[in-house]
């Protein structure tokens, strides 16, 4: 019997990125800083994942080597069953705003990772995505004339142009004002139940993981490995005052160990 497809939204089955006892020191000049302490976590194809931790806990850092920017002291990670020894082109960033480059246009911006292809061919592929972050019209526009949240459309067109398996996302709205903070969270949900991306995102706001993630990791301080990993069985779009989102708030606070102000 062939195994049922999940529904577009759901958490789907595959494991696509395995993490086992992953440690990670770093050499100092006073020493070693050992930042992560055998880390365990599965982050399954299409799901959207969120991480959090106290500030400094090496968030940052497993994203880095599940990425391979960094290589693990110990321990192993997996993306599709192969060891991750370097970067691939598959497993793409987005960074705040500031990855785009201001010397280019949107469109140029957008193709730059496409390397050398016909123009025509690199048109239809660059405005392709423009559009999926709705940013026709703007393609000939420099960063300079565009907004914080239309910068960081650009840097989500970017990621996606080379059309990765996995985006990680790495406090990707930090730089954002409030107002576009919360109109930028739900076009990213929008992007990715369109694209089916599997999305791995670290940031230190834990509503901003309740309301985008399938499923969010906790990591303890430093040195960290993965406390637990809540499913967030809640539709969305989801609503902050919500009595399930508070409660899995008040249930993340209390792990991480913070009274939470109301
Ligand atoms: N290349 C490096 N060399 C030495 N120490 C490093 C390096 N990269 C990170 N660290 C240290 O590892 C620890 C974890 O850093 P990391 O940025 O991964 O944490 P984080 O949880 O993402 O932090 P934040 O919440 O502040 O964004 C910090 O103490 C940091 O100083």
């Amino acid at each position: 019997m062939s195994e049922a497809m999940p529904e577009p939204g759901k958490t789907p089955r595959r494991d696509k990125i395995t993490v086992e006892g992953v440690d990670k020191t770093f050499p100092t000049k006073k020493g070693e800083v050992h930042v992560l302490d055998g880390v365990n976590l599965t982050v399954r194809e299409g799901e959207f994942l969120a991480i959090v931790g106290p500030s400094g806990c090496g968030k940052s850092t497993l994203l880095n080597c599940m990425a391979g920017f960094e290589r693990a002291s110990g321990g192993s990670i997996q993306v599709d069953g192969e060891e991750v020894t370097r970067p691939d082109p598959k497993r793409v960033f987005v960074f705040q705003e500031t990855g785009i480059f201001p010397w280019y246009s949107v469109w140029d911006n957008v193709g730059f990772g496409l390397g050398q292809m016909p123009f025509e061919a690199k048109d239809e592929h660059v405005m392709k995505y423009i559009r999926l972050v709705g940013l026709e019209g703007f393609e000939r526009s420099f960063p300079s004339e565009l907004s914080g949240g239309m910068k960081q459309r650009v840097e989500f067109a970017r990621a996606l142009a080379v059309e990765p398996d996995v985006l990680f996302l790495d406090e990707p709205f930090g730089a954002l004002d409030a107002f576009t903070r919360i109109e930028m969270r739900r076009e990213i949900v929008r992007i990715w139940e369109k694209t089916g991306k599997t999305c791995i995102l670290v940031t230190h706001d834990v509503s901003e993981a309740l309301e985008l993630a399938d499923r969010v990791a906790i990591m303890t301080r430093r040195p960290a490995t993965v406390h637990s990993v809540l499913d967030v069985d809640m539709p969305r779009p989801r609503d902050s005052d919500d009595p399930p989102f508070r409660e899995m708030k008040d249930l993340i606070f209390q792990v991480l160990g913070v009274e939470r102000r109301v």
